[in-house]
This record gives structure tokens, C-alpha cells and sequence, in this order.
């Protein structure tokens, strides 16, 4: 293990030792607590990083602090409908990639002016208003006239009415990690817009909700608030709770060697099965409007596969075979525009119909498609 110093920060390596992994170099250390800042600013890394953190180190007698930033993404909770939560279309647009993570809870936007921070401990020691008094007292270590203060629902409060930062947590079975982000500087017009889904009145579900509250940035009240000063703040105030002296050591999700495992964690939360697939079951009731002639659309969706698809169309715009063929070219397809877009694509290809029919599938498949 290396702790190369730099300025007050450790940067971590595993390259000295091949078989020190992070755990190990821990245990080597010896500390109660530690304080983490992660290189990356990838989601699916750091989402992987903290999950590596919670597989692998021991937390019976350890508590982390993850201190981490990510470029632009918006973040599901484990149990949410990413259709009812977001402009999806949009995110695709701004090329803007969307993430599901394995705590609970709801939507949140992050930008480089958002910070993020993992409390790790025992499932013991699992302490949300702690955590946050941590964040509130930085905060004030900074400004002493700052009105910030954390909710029973543990958002934490800018003058007791906007959201600076949203609480979510993951309990296993011995330990347990508690994260929240802060928003310093983001970019509002950004969050709110994709947080705004085109599809949600559609859109039937048990999904967990996610409670859109006002919010601002701590940089809208004070601009010194950028989030390195913030960061640093916490660190000193997380030593200063719980009676630490961690310096701020940087780990590099990335380095495989010091993590083993944590590759294949990252790539695992990027497929669509988990970011898509693991949707509640819903279903989607549209009234479309093609060619000035009403069209209903039903859909069961279970694991991100239309399961049954059934349209509604007056029989002179369109023969029922037809309508049947089309229907059940997205039956056991993924509800996705590229997947449907590609299907349907093929299906006016692979059939001989008259231009005008084949103009009007085409308008249809427009439709079906804008719900996804
Ligand atoms: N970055 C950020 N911080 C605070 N509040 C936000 C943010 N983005 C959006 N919002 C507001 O919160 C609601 C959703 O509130 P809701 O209470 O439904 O959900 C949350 O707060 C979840 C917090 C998850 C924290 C994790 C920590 C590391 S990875 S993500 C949303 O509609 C907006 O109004």
C-alpha cells in the first residue's frame, strides 16, 4: 500500500503491494474511521465503489466517509419507474445518462455542483441524523448565519422550506450505508427539466414516488459555498463528531487490483436489465391521435418486457390482422424506442402492403414509440 501525500489529501495505491486490496490496506491502518474521496466522477463507478466498500470492508469496528461528484445524471431509487420519474426522451437528447441505484428512495439530478457523501458503519452504528448533523454543522462551521436544518424525512432545509440535500440508505444484513447529496451549484433549469416525465399520466404503477420538493443551491445564498470548500468542511466535522483523525485519503474506483471485483460491479448496474429491467410491473393506457383518428394503446410491461399489447383502432383506418401483427411484433420486446423502433422497422419491411397502409403503420409506430 502506498499513502502518498499531496498537500493535506493521501492518494491510495495498491500498486506497491499486488495483494493489498482496500480492505486489507484498511485493516493495516487500523483506524475507526476513515475518510474517502473518490477519483471518479462516473456514476456506475462510484455507485460500484460504494457498493464494493459495503461488500468487502469489514464495518464492525470501522466507520467510512465517502466524499464524491459526478458529471451529469439523474439517479433512481431501487424501486422506481424511470418513465414516471423522467424525461426520458430528453436525457437522450442532452445525452444525459440515467442510473438506478441500490438504495430506496427517489430522483435526484447531480452535476459537478452537487456533492455526494456515503456514511458506512455497522448496522449498528447506522445513524441518519448524526450523519446529517455532521453536514449541517459543516455547513455552519462556514457560514454561522446559515439556516439549514434536516427534516423527519432527513432532506436537509435551506431558511425551512428548500431542499439542499436528499437522504437515501441501504441496510444489509451486519452493516449499512447511508447517502445523501448536497446541492452547491447545480444547474436547476437542468434538474428541474428532466425531472418532469412526459409519460407519467399514462403510466400505472405501484412504483415508488418520488416527492419533488422546491430547491436551491448553498451558492445562491453565499457563492464562497463551492464544493471543495464544502467537502473539506465535512471531512473536518466528521472527525470532529465522531472523534476521528482521518486525513482524506483519494481511492480510484477504477484500480482493480486494490478492488477486485469492482469492474464487473460497474458494468453490472450499466446494463439495461438493471437500469430498465428492474422496474416494478406497470402498465401504459394512452389515447393516442393518428391521422386525426383516436387510437388506444394498453401495454403490460413486467421486468422492462412488454408483456401483452393491445391497440384500439377503428377497423376501417386499419384491418384487425394487420393491427394484430403489429401488436404482437412488440409482444415479449424490450420497452425501448431503439428495440420497438428496429421491430417495427422490420415488420413494414417484411410485409407487402400498399404505400398507404404502410404510411399509416409508420404514423402508428410514431406513436407507440413517443410513450417510451
Ligand atoms: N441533487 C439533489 N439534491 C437534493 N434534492 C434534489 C436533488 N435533485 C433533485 N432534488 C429534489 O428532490 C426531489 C426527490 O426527493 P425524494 O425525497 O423523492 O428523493 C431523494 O431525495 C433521494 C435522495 C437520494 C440520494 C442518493 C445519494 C447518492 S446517489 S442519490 C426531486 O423531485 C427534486 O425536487
Amino acid at each position: 500500500m502506498i499513502l502518498r501525500l499531496s498537500n493535506r489529501a493521501c492518494v491510495l495505491s495498491g500498486s506497491a503491494r499486488l495483494k493489498s486490496t482496500l480492505s486489507t490496506c484498511f485493516d493495516e491502518m487500523g483506524k475507526a474511521g476513515i475518510i474517502l474521496k473518490s477519483a471518479s466522477t462516473g456514476i456506475f463507478e462510484n455507485l460500484a465503489l460504494e457498493d464494493w466498500i459495503h461488500d468487502h470492508v469489514d464495518l464492525q469496528n470501522r466507520s467510512i466517509l465517502l466524499l464524491w461528484r459526478n458529471s451529469p445524471v439523474v439517479v433512481i431509487g431501487r424501486h422506481q419507474n424511470p418513465w414516471q420519474e423522467c424525461n426520458l426522451p430528453m436525457l437522450r437528447r442532452l445525452g444525459i445518462p440515467l442510473a438506478r441505484r441500490r438504495s430506496g428512495g427517489g430522483t435526484v439530478f447531480h452535476d459537478f455542483g452537487n456533492i455526494n457523501m456515503t456514511f458506512f458503519t455497522s448496522k449498528k452504528k447506522y445513524d441518519r441524523h448524526r450523519n446529517l448533523k455532521v453536514v449541517t454543522s459543516a455547513l455552519k462551521a462556514l457560514k454561522p448565519d446559515l439556516d439549514v436544518t434536516a427534516t423527519d424525512r432527513f432532506d436537509i432545509l435551506l431558511n425551512g422550506h428548500y431542499k439542499i440535500s436528499g437522504t437515501a440508505a441501504k441496510l444489509g444484513r451486519t452493516s449499512a450505508y447511508h447517502h445523501c447529496t448536497l446541492l452547491c451549484s447545480v444547474d436547476r433549469s437542468v434538474l428541474s427539466s428532466v425531472l418532469k416525465s412526459n409519460t407519467s399520466e399514462v403510466i400505472r404503477s405501484n412504483a415508488t414516488p418520488s416527492v419533488p420538493s422546491p430547491v436551491k443551491n448553498l451558492s445562491d445564498v453565499d457563492p464562497t459555498l463551492d464544493s471543495d470548500t464544502i467537502m473539506e468542511a465535512i471531512a473536518s466535522q466528521y472527525n470532529n463528531e465522531f472523534g476521528f483523525d482521518s486525513q482524506v485519503i483519494t481511492v480510484d474506483p477504477a484500480h482493480e487490483a486494490l478492488m477486485p471485483g469492482i469492474h464487473k460491479m460497474s458494468k453490472d448496474i450499466q446494463m439495461w436489465e438493471w437500469i430498465y429491467g428492474k422496474t416494478p410491473k406497470f402498465s401504459v393506457c394512452a389515447s393516442l391521435v393518428v391521422d386525426d383518428v383516436n387510437v388506444k394503446l394498453d401495454m403490460d410491461i413486467k421486468s422492462g418486457i412488454v408483456e401483452q399489447c393491445a391497440v384500439e383502432i377503428p377497423e376501417d383506418w386499419l384491418p384487425p390482422e394487420t393491427v394484430n401483427e403489429f401488436t404482437s411484433t412488440l409482444n415479449g420486446s424490450k420497452y425501448c424506442p431503439n428495440e420497438a423502433a428496429v421491430l417495427l422497422a422490420a415488420f413494414v419491411r417484411t410485409r407487402s402492403m400498399s404505400a398507404g397502409v404502410a404510411g399509416k403503420i409508420q404514423r402508428l409506430c410514431e406513436g407507440v414509440l413517443s410513450v417510451m
